[in-house]
């Protein structure tokens, strides 16, 4: 595969993105009640997860999609937000004792490990709760200032977002996961389990910034296939990372998956061939790009950091 490397164009995107990301976390620290609100300890936890270091890549590439159809980021911002709140309350369930039992997550202890089990699973509900209650806000806020299309536009992301996360997005997918594993699975299974469990709020952080960035349909189609293939790309990234990753970098334990004997890409395939489907996915996410211009560079650069990425 002829892509360039990272560190032929690293720089500017490295700088970008933290520029990006402390935006982001602006947002956040505003978007939750503030950790003295009584009950404390459920405000406490909730941030602790928040804030314990994540990559921020869903909201990322919510403002990177909104930025590929030229929208306004400003009223991307607070799906950007929910979207996080999501993915950090995956987390926090991913990791207790009744499912994964890991101990370590984003370089801190565990939720559960720090606040014990049933805080870690009220605050990660606390973070969907007002995750939607977020949403719901800025539809709200939109409807009332005379914007009745960007409302719209908001309502139309909350289905899309509560469809990608609910029972038939990253929930049904982290169930596949469960009941696969200790069991050989087939590639079609592996498949819906990726789709699902990572790749459905990956895709759809990409149509939260397209939609609110007022894209057009050929636009958000576009942006949705490279969601689809970068958010392949990234399992199969984190699965060869739980293998041959460090975890001092990874911020979480490597070795996950076998403790829980669990089928990935890796262990299916092999890593040479996870490896392949990885490059492979990146490929299509990048030719997914093609209809656009210089203001889709952002999405292509980290389609071609996921293959390098250390974290
Ligand atoms: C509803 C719930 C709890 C969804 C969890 C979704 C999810 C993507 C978990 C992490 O997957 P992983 O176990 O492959 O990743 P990691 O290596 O980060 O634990
Ligand atoms: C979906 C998966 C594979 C879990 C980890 O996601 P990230 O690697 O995006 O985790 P953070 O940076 O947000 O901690």
């Amino acid at each position: 595969m002829q892509v360039e490397t990272i560190a032929q164009q690293t720089y500017d995107l490295k700088k970008e993105l933290k520029k990006m990301a402390q935006q982001i976390d602006q947002a956040l620290v505003k978007a939750l009640p503030e950790e003295e609100a009584i009950p404390s300890i459920i405000h406490q936890s909730m941030r602790y997860s928040l804030f314990a270091g994540g990559k921020r890549l869903r909201p990322l590439l919510a403002l990177a999609a909104c930025q590929a159809v030229q929208g306004d980021q400003n009223k991307v911002m607070a799906a950007a937000c929910a979207l996080e709140m999501i993915h950090t309350y995956s987390l926090i369930h991913d990791d207790l004792p009744a499912m994964d039992d890991d101990d370590l997550r984003r370089g801190k202890p565990t939720n559960h490990i720090v606040y014990g089990e049933a805080m870690a699973i009220l605050a990660g509900d606390g973070l969907l709760t007002r995750a939607f209650g977020l949403l719901a806000e800025a539809a709200f806020a939109e409807a009332k200032g005379q914007s009745a299309e960007v409302a719209q536009r908001y309502l139309q992301v909350i289905t899309e977002i509560a469809q990608a996360s609910g029972s038939q997005g990253m929930i049904g997918g982290q169930v596949m996961d469960m009941e696969a594993e200790e069991k050989a699975i087939d590639l079609p299974t592996m498949e819906y389990i990726h789709q699902h469990k990572t790749g459905a709020l990956i895709k759809t952080s990409l149509r939260t910034g397209a939609i609110l960035g007022g894209g057009s349909h050929e636009a958000i189609e576009a942006l949705s296939a490279y969601g689809e293939y970068l958010g392949l790309a990234f399992q199969i990234t984190d699965d060869l990372l739980d293998i041959q990753g460090d975890t001092e970098k990874l911020g979480k334990p490597v070795g996950s998956d076998e403790k829980n004997q669990k089928s990935t890409y890796p262990s299916l395939l092999g890593v040479e061939k996870a490896r392949e489907a990885a490059e492979e996915a990146v490929q299509s996410a990048v030719e997914a790009l093609e209809p656009f211009g210089s203001e889709a560079e952002l999405l292509r650069q980290l389609a071609l950091y996921l293959l390098e990425r250390e974290n």
